[in-house]
């Protein structure tokens, strides 16, 4: 019977407390650890199979807590592990095979994405001063919480950036853009993988990052009091911007995004449309000739015509240094 846990574990209790009643009514100590040993009372074999169940049934428990809490999730984990083993056996086509209810799935990973790879490979063998951004199968798991399933957000993203080129990601909304660019910027850490700008990892080095870095985020951040000049100051200095050429260049930012003429670069940005808050976010983050620029959907809210101007600034702006920007739009 003290196989079953349960029982065992009753067993123990009842010797304890046979020892503890006849302590009391004869003025001994109860049980002592010379008595574990004794074969009358069986708390040695009690003992071993507790020890012995315990070992076999936490890990069994945790394991099938973990199968019922994530659904899908630990599948996928053992998709990414049997992809990073076939990845050493065959760099050239992945495949992973899983099964879903009855069906099976095959995931082929497309010629691009699997090219782009290998140069990320090549890249970190024999780094390249021409590059700025080396992303190497960055990935995003949002940990579920209360009992929800994990959330694959960034599956191993490998890419590589030279300088003076703007990539656009495109994606609906949930493809995962904003934990990319939350992992580049310093906000999240990656759950795997990491990446690399201008050859300093964004798991160590975020402080030497961002001195050569602007954000334009996806939510505008910006003060509603202050001018949109004011913002630009502000930011300007923070990249180390002074004296005249501060002036300088917060001029040739507002006019980039249009916001100098008629003053609007003077009005409180409280009193500014969506659009013309998103042209100066954009504006912000192109500020001080940063060598590495993140635009989380820039585009978000512009008129057609913002939205040409805006890219006619980008393609300015990615002359002398390296872009990502995300987009759910085509255009
Ligand atoms: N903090 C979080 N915790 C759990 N899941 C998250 C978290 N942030 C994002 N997700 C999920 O990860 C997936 C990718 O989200 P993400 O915001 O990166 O996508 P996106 O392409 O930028 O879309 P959007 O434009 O709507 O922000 C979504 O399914 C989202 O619900």
């Amino acid at each position: 019977m003290e196989i079953i846990p349960g029982f065992s574990l009753y067993r123990g209790l009842y010797e304890f407390g046979q020892y503890a009643f006849s302590g009391t009514a004869m003025g001994t100590s109860g049980m002592e650890w010379t008595n574990l040993s004794d074969p009358v009372n069986g708390m040695r074999t009690v003992l071993i199979i507790m020890v012995i169940e315990w070992a076999i049934l936490l890990p069994l428990a945790f394991y099938l807590d973990q199968v019922s809490s994530l659904g899908g999730g630990l599948r996928k984990r053992l998709l990414i592990s049997l992809k990073c083993f076939k990845k050493r056996a065959a760099s050239f086509r992945r495949y992973s095979f899983g099964r879903q209810g009855s069906k099976v799935v095959v995931e082929m990973e497309n010629p691009d994405t699997t090219q782009e790879r290998e140069v990320v490979e090549q890249l970190l063998l024999e780094p390249s001063a021409n590059h700025a951004i080396i992303s190497d199968n960055l990935t995003k798991v949002y940990h579920g919480k209360d009992g929800n399933p994990d959330k694959l957000a960034v599956r191993g993203l490998s890419l590589a950036l030279p300088k003076g080129q703007c990539f656009g990601m495109l994606g609906p909304n949930g493809a995962g853009k904003t934990s990319f660019i939350s992992m580049m910027i310093g906000l999240i850490p990656p759950t795997s993988g990491t990446a690399y700008v201008h050859g300093m990892d964004i798991r160590t080095d975020m402080n030497e990052i961002y001195t050569n870095m602007g954000v334009c985020p996806q939510h505008d951040l910006l003060w509603e009091t202050l001018t949109g000049r004011e913002h630009l100051l502000f930011y300007g200095r923070l990249k180390n911007l002074k004296g005249a050429e501060l002036l300088k260049a917060t001029d040739d930012s507002l006019k980039s995004v249009n916001l100098f003429r008629g003053g609007v670069g003077d009005k409180q940005v409280g009193k500014y449309s969506g659009g013309m808050k998103r042209r100066l976010s954009v504006a912000i983050s192109l500020i001080g000739d940063p060598k590495v620029v993140f635009m989380d959907e820039p585009s978000t809210g512009l008129d057609p015509a913002s939205r040409n101007n805006l890219w006619s600034v980008v393609k300015e702006a990615k002359k002398n240094r390296a872009i990502i920007l995300t987009s759910i739009h085509l255009s």
